[in-house]
């Protein structure tokens, strides 16, 4: 068999080894593949996230980061087309329907567009501390099927921050913002500069997006401190 040994992990499950280090491009990480599952709990030095004093009020709603976004853009007519808004603190609720071309098994969104759900609603996290940060790590549980037709009522919050790592939760409800937990997941982002996008992103959607005469819009795209 090619692959190496299987090891065993925090969560006491097996792994199997991956390569060792990915090097020369930036934006990928040279933390080698094969270190035990980080934990997704904060270290004891982490502080409490501090919202950001121009964040958008509670109540009002964050749009779009960027049109062309899965998750949240309204240029994609078979994107989530999310739409969050800011919450007390650093918080955030958001509401997604699930639509036909969201399915996996019949008339069942897919697992994938649940995760991404959540993934954009602790994505816009970001916004409320004017921070530029990407998905390190998503942990998602699925807890009922989500019909076609549902919405997902959101809410996600920022739990704490440790140098670059920012620790948040999110559940996605069902039947109402107060029905039963259908999703939730636990993240860990990490903040980057905007290199990041710059230097990895396909230079027409990099340039398109930087040259939008809306520089809220160019700071959004970018969850840019402007
Ligand atoms: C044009 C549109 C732009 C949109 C922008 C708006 C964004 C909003 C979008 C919203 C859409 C939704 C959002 C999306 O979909 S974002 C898209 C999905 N995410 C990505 O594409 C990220 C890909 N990964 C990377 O680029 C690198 O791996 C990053 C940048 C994340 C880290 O590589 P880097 O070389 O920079 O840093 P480092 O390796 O020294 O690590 C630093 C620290 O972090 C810890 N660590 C790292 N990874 C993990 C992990 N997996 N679990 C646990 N811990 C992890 C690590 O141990 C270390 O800790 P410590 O040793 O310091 O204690």
């Amino acid at each position: 068999m090619a692959r190496g040994p299987a090891q065993a992990t925090d969560t006491g499950r097996e792994r199997i080894p991956r390569k060792g280090r990915v090097s020369g491009v930036s934006g990928a990480t040279n933390r080698p593949e094969s270190a035990g599952r980080p934990s997704l709990t904060p270290p004891p030095d982490a502080t409490a996230p501090a919202r950001h004093p121009d964040a958008p009020a509670p109540g009002e709603l964050l749009g779009a980061h960027y049109d062309q976004c899965f998750g949240c853009g309204e240029g994609l007519p078979h994107g989530l087309h999310l739409a969050a808004r800011a919450d007390e603190g650093v918080s955030v609720t958001a509401e997604f329907t699930v639509q036909p071309a969201h399915q996996g098994a019949p008339g069942l969104a897919h697992g994938g567009v649940l995760a991404t759900a959540l993934d954009e609603t602790l994505g816009s996290l970001n916004w409320l501390r004017r921070a530029i940060a990407v998905t390190g790590r998503l942990e998602s549980d699925f807890l009922r099927p989500v019909p076609v037709g549902s919405v997902l009522y959101l809410s996600a919050r920022c739990t704490a921050v440790a140098g670059r790592k920012i620790y948040s939760s999110a559940e996605g409800r069902i039947g109402g913002p107060d029905g039963p937990v259908a999703v939730r997941a636990e993240a860990l982002f990490i903040e980057v500069k905007l290199d990041h996008f710059t230097q990895n992103g396909r230079p027409e959607e990099i340039r398109a997006a930087m040259s939008d005469p809306d520089q809220v819009k160019v700071a959004r795209a970018f969850e840019v401190n402007p």
